[in-house]
């Protein structure tokens, strides 16, 4: 008899609440499994809170709902507990909705579940608005996240634009990657410059930043910045101990760039331009993206998503994650997904999409 468990790690998505309804009904409905839990607060969860019953009624509108309805956590991943979790609880089935670490973890789960000789199925369903998992065409919640990205850019280019030698600054999320910056830049046409972790820049001097704003500024008296929040942390100064702050899962922990620039642009425009006006519209809409519930094409994503991962583990697979490659589903070895990263190559044609639009400067990027 199937018993799953599904669990949430990691930041919110926009979709996540979709996943886990559409793993419970296509379950229940598809496979007629009744025995479904879903574990509380991440991969902690496990070992120490109490799971949940879950059935058709219960999750029946979690698709209309942000966030996700188990709660997440970073860190507190304990292998051994965790296992020992599963084994006592009787799981047979594991749904682990994450982003790049929970696969990782998923994978260590996998192989001690192999070095324990159980027969106990585990699936990754690859989930992160930073769009930074390899492999697949992109990450649930990602469409939803750019789609809020863009109206507050728009909102920052109302703001430049009602200004004299207005800046509107916008800073979306991006650990080590730009995708979000990247997309929302090139969707919403306003954006005179996407600063992203995957490019270096400089801000004084022949090609920097502020030569291309005095120019666009002459040219237009507004101008529009968006900067992804784990670009150009090598200009902020930090103390060592700063720059080895992390989150409970080991991710660095950023200053913030936005603060930093708002604050630069306002030196530089006194030293070249006293007296004259000017204004920066600072907007960080950071926890906006991705706390919204999933777009239309997001929430059938998330379904496709939620049910090839039961057929997968129906037809008896293990340690791997369904997702599209190419636009064909397919199922990927857990190991292959939890090593890979998909980042923005600024040599491709995607990267010189984004230059032709905005016409910024590339900072070097083509003498590496
Ligand atoms: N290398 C690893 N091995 C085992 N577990 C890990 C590893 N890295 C992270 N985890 C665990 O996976 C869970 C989620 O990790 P993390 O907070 O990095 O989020 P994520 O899955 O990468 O999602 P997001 O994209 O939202 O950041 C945490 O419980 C963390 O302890
Ligand atoms: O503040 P939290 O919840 O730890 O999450 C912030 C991080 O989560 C993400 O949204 C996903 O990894 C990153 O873009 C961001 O750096």
């Amino acid at each position: 008899m199937v018993r799953a468990a599904v669990v949430t790690c990691g930041g919110l998505c926009p979709g996540s609440n979709t996943v886990i309804r559409e793993l419970v009904v296509g379950l229940n409905e598809l496979y007629g499994v009744k025995d479904i839990y879903g574990i509380p607060m991440g991969y902690r969860g496990f070992y120490s809170a109490d799971p949940i019953k879950l059935d058709p009624d219960s999750v029946h509108d979690w698709h209309k709902k942000g966030g996700t309805m188990l709660m997440t956590t970073r860190g507190g991943f304990d292998l051994e507990k965790i296992v020992d979790a599963i084994v006592k609880h009787g799981y047979n089935q594991l749904y682990v909705i994450g982003g790049d670490g929970t696969m990782r973890g998923a994978l260590d789960i996998f192989k001690e579940l192999k070095r324990r000789k159980l027969r106990i199925s585990i699936t990754g369903v690859p989930k992160t608005v930073d769009n930074d998992i390899g492999i697949i065409d992109r990450s649930f919640g990602f469409d939803t996240a750019v789609e809020v990205a863009q109206q507050a850019i728009s909102a920052a280019h109302t703001e430049a634009e009602s200004a004299v030698n207005g800046i509107g600054l916008v800073k979306l999320m991006g650990r080590s990657t730009g995708h979000i910056a990247l997309y929302a830049t090139l969707s919403s046409r306003d954006v005179d410059c996407c600063l992203i972790p995957e490019m270096n820049f400089h801000l004084y001097g022949k090609g920097g930043l502020f030569e291309f704003i005095d120019e666009r500024l002459k040219q237009k008296r507004h101008t529009v910045i968006v900067v992804a929040e784990g670009a150009g942390q090598e200009l902020i100064a930090r103390t060592e101990s700063e720059t080895l702050e992390r989150d409970p899962s080991g991710n660095p922990l950023f200053a913030d760039i936005g603060v930093y620039l708002k604050k630069e642009f306002k030196k530089w425009w006194d030293q070249a331009h006293p007296g004259e006006l000017f204004t920066v519209k600072y907007i960080d809409p950071t926890y906006m993206i991705r706390a919204v519930p999933a777009n239309a094409s997001d929430n059938l994503y998330c379904t496709l998503l939620a049910h090839s991962a039961i057929h997968g583990v129906m037809a008896g697979y293990t340690g791997f994650v369904s997702g599209p490659i190419n636009r064909n589903y397919g199922y990927i070895p857990l190991e292959d997904i939890a090593t890979t990263k998909n980042v923005v190559d600024t040599k491709d044609h995607t990267w010189a999409w984004v230059r032709s639009v905005t016409n910024q400067p590339d900072f070097g990027i083509s003498e590496d």
